[in-house]
This record gives C-alpha cells, sequence and structure tokens, in this order.
C-alpha cells in the first residue's frame, strides 16, 4: 500500500530571480519502508522534505499521504492532519525543556484527548523500546542528546502516525550515540511496521534504510537498496555520493 506518493513535483523559490530548486520529482513509498534521502548541500533535500511535511507548499505536482492530498485541506484540518498522520524528528531534538521526558512523549496524545490510562500505556511501550524508561521523569536538561533524541522519535511514534519523517535525525550525536538512534529507528520500522523517511547527509545513518534515493540539482538521480549486508550497501552510498559529489571517500566505520 502506497503511504506517500509524490508525483511531478516542483518548486520555484520566487524572488528578484526566480530558483527552481525541484523538478519533477516522483517517488512513492510503500507502506513498512525505510526511506533514505541523500545528496549534496543545496540539493534540494530540505525542500522536498519541507513540501512533503506540509510545512512549504509546491510550485506544481502532486503530494498525497495516505491517499490525502494535504495541500487541498483546510487551515485547521491540515493542523490536525499533521499532527496525526505525520512524526517528526529533528535534528535539535525539539523537546519542551519545561517538561518531563514522559511529558514530552506524551504531547501530541495531550492535544487529541487520549485517556490518561491510553496514554500511560503507549508511553510505557514505547518507553521500553527505546530503553528509556529510567529517566522518563527527568527534565530534557538533565539527559545525553542520544537520551534527547530516543526521546524525539517516541513522541514521533506514539500517536502511530502513517509517516514519520527524520531530518538529519544523527547530526548532533557523537557516533555511539547515532548508531543507537538508528537501531532503534531500524527496530520500531520492523517491528511496528512504522513508515520512515530520513534525510541524511551520514551515510552510516543511511545505510540502516532499505532503500536510499539521491538527489542532485533539484532531481532524483538514482536510488538504490539495501541487499544482504549493511556494509556492502555502506559501500554503494559512498559511491553514489562520490559520484554526485556529496562526500569523500572513507573507510567503512561499519564491521559486521
Ligand atoms: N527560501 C528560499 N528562497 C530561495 N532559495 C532557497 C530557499 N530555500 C532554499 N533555497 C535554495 O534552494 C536550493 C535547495 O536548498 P535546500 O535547503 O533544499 O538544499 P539541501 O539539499 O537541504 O541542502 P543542505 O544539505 O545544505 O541542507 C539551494 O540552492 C538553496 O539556496
Amino acid at each position: 500500500m502506497e503511504i506517500l506518493t509524490v508525483r511531478d513535483l516542483g518548486k520555484v523559490y520566487k524572488g528578484n530571480v526566480n530558483y527552481e530548486a525541484l523538478r519533477n520529482i516522483d517517488l512513492t513509498i510503500n507502506q513498512g519502508e525505510f526511506v533514505g534521502i541523500m545528496g549534496p548541500s543545496g540539493s534540494g533535500k530540505t525542500t522536498l522534505l519541507n513540501m512533503i511535511s506540509t510545512i512549504d507548499r509546491p510550485t506544481s505536482g502532486e503530494i498525497r499521504i495516505g491517499g490525502e492530498n494535504p495541500y487541498r485541506l483546510s487551515h485547521q484540518k491540515l493542523a490536525i492532519f499533521r499532527r496525526r498522520e505525520l512524526g517528526f524528528v529533528f535534528q535539535s531534538f525539539n523537546l519542551l525543556p519545561t517538561l518531563t521526558v514522559k511529558e514530552n512523549i506524551v504531547l501530541p496524545l495531550t492535544l487529541d484527548g487520549v485517556s490518561i490510562e491510553e496514554m500511560n500505556k503507549r508511553v510505557n511501550l514505547f518507553a521500553e523500546k527505546l530503553g528509556i524508561t529510567s529517566i522518563l521523569d527527568k527534565r530534557t536538561y538533565e539527559i545525553s542528546g542520544g537520551q534527547a533524541q530516543r526521546t524525539a522519535v517516541a513522541r514521533a511514534l506514539i500517536n502511530r502516525p502513517k509517516l514519520v519523517l527524520a531530518d538529519e535525525p544523527t547530526g548532533n550525536l557523537d557516533s555511539k550515540a547515532a548508531q543507537d538512534v538508528m537501531e532503534m529507528l531500524e527496530k520500531l520500522n520492523k517491528g511496528e511496521q512504522a513508515t520512515m523517511m530520513l534525510v541524511t547527509h551520514d551515510a552510516v545513518a543511511a545505510s540502516y534504510c532499505q532503500r536510499v534515493v539521491f538527489i542532485k540539482d533539484g532531481q532524483l538521480v538514482n536510488e538504490i537498496r539495501m541487499g544482504t549486508n549493511r556494509s556492502d550497501f555502506y559501500q554503494k552510498i559512498i559511491e553514489n555520493l562520490s559520484r554526485i559529489g556529496g562526500t569523500a571517500n572513507e573507510p567503512s566505520p561499519i564491521r559486521d
């Protein structure tokens, strides 16, 4: 089943000089897929993510999420759609510092009037899956970056959204914490059948995806799929990035 359908998408930033940031983008993400988007700086990754996350309107083409075109919804319905159908994970975690870890996680549920009992059930389930049960009552300034990102992942998934969108989720983490977060995302993708799209510069993070799509100068140029081995997939990602000018070649930090 298709969760995300992007057809012939285009984006032109209007200004003194118009800039065509995306052109003829076609992308489909099926239920339960984990897809990475990679490309050089300025290639259009954030622009694409902003269109899909309904933050910014496309100039042409169409986006459907779970069969719905979010840009046809009224302002109020769009806000509800975003909260119920999309989950967000950001580079900078975006947790509220005055709340505890648990309060941050349940925030999307409180806005939807879910019962306390159901909230507790879900928060305990996700906290256990993400290994953050012992820090639920801590404030966000008392936890590590890796714990903060796992909290953000729990918050993004607690509503069981149709699509989870992650923007450089490992960008502020050291390599060990980054690996932990990617392992959690992979586990949740498999265990919860969560459909995920990840924008990243990090080839190691991308190697946890099942499919990586490459973007250059506003166009999708290639896609590769994970085979049986993550180490080989990582090498293929690096080769593709080198070809399109995304990053230098480097030795694999992945051991099988
Ligand atoms: N609001 C805007 N107005 C005009 N041009 C913009 C705007 N936002 C982005 N651009 C341009 O569109 C192109 C794509 O930008 P985008 O931020 O999507 O790239 P990116 O691949 O996410 O880059 P990075 O990896 O550096 O974050 C760039 O050339 C950028 O300068």
